[in-house]
C-alpha cells in the first residue's frame, strides 16, 4: 500500500515566501515550488506532501472542505473566515498588526455615523461594536488606503507591516486592533486519521520557530 499524502495549502504570496525557508530549514525539499512558474500542486520528492498553492481565504475552505488536510494562512484570514479548524503553531512569520487609520484630519470620537473601508468586514464590525458603533462599512479589495484619500470613506481598518505605505500615502494610526501572523491549522478528521504524520512535521516546524523567534514575540 502507498503511503498517504498529507495535503498542505499554502497561501501563495507572500506568507509562501516567509514560509518556504522554514519548511527547508525542517528538511522539504521546496526547489520545485521555488521554481513553479504557474504549476499549482506539488508532489514534495522527499516526503509524502503535497502542497496546494492558494489564497488565503481559500485555503480556509479548501480545509473546511476536506480537500486539504492542513492549512498555511494569515490569522486575520482565519478571523475574518470565521476559521473552526484547529490550529497547531504559530509560525512567527508574516507578522503585522491591524490598525485603524485615516488622514490628520480624522475625529475617531466624532459623534457622526462613519463610514470605514476595509478588506475585513467582519473584524471592522466587531471592533466598532465593541466600542459601540454602529458604522457603514465598504467592503474594498485591495489598495484599502485609497479609500479616505478620495472621500471613499472616513477610515480605513487594514493590516500594517513597517507602516511605509501609511506614511507614502500622509495616512495615520487612530487605533490598535489585533496582532496578525502566520498559523498552521488542520482540519480535524485529517487530524484523527493522520495524526502522526501530522504532528511529526508540526513537531519539525515548531523546532524551527523555536529556534528563529525572539522568545518574547512566541505568545
Ligand atoms: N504588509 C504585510 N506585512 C506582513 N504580512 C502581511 C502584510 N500584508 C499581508 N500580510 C499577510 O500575508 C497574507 C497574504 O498577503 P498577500 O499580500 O500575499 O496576499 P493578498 O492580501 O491576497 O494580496 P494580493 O491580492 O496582492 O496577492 C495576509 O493574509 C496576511 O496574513
Ligand atoms: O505597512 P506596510 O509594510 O507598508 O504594509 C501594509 C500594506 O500591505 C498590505 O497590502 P498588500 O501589499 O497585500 O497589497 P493590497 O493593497 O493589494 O492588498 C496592506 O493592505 C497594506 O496596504
Amino acid at each position: 500500500m502507498t503511503e498517504a499524502r498529507l495535503k498542505i495549502a499554502l497561501t501563495k504570496g507572500r506568507v509562501e515566501q516567509q514560509v518556504l525557508p522554514l519548511l527547508e530549514q525542517a528538511g522539504i525539499d521546496c526547489d520545485l515550488i521555488r521554481h513553479k512558474q504557474r504549476r499549482l500542486i506539488f508532489d514534495s520528492p522527499t516526503q509524502p506532501y503535497e502542497f496546494i498553492l492558494a489564497k488565503g481565504p481559500d485555503v480556509t475552505t479548501f480545509l473546511e472542505r476536506g480537500a486539504a488536510d492542513i492549512g498555511i494562512v494569515g490569522s486575520d484570514i482565519l478571523v475574518e473566515h470565521r476559521s473552526t479548524q484547529y490550529e497547531l503553531l504559530d509560525l512567527g512569520v508574516g507578522r503585522c498588526q491591524f490598525i485603524l487609520a485615516s488622514t490628520a484630519d480624522f475625529d475617531p470620537d466624532a459623534p457622526q455615523r462613519k463610514i470605514i473601508g476595509t478588506k475585513y468586514p467582519l473584524i471592522t464590525k466587531r471592533y466598532f461594536d465593541q466600542l459601540g458603533q454602529d458604522v457603514e462599512i465598504i467592503k474594498i479589495e485591495g489598495s484599502v488606503e485609497l479609500a479616505p484619500l478620495t472621500g471613499l470613506a472616513d477610515a480605513i481598518v487594514d493590516i500594517t507591516e513597517t507602516g511605509t505605505t501609511l506614511r507614502e500615502n500622509h495616512l495615520q494610526i487612530y487605533d490598535y486592533l489585533q496582532p496578525v501572523s502566520t498559523r498552521l491549522v488542520v482540519n480535524r478528521l485529517a487530524l484523527k486519521q493522520q495524526q502522526a504524520a501530522i504532528y511529526d512535521l508540526v513537531d519539525r516546524l515548531a523546532a524551527v520557530v523555536n529556534a528563529t523567534t525572539p522568545k518574547e514575540q512566541i505568545k
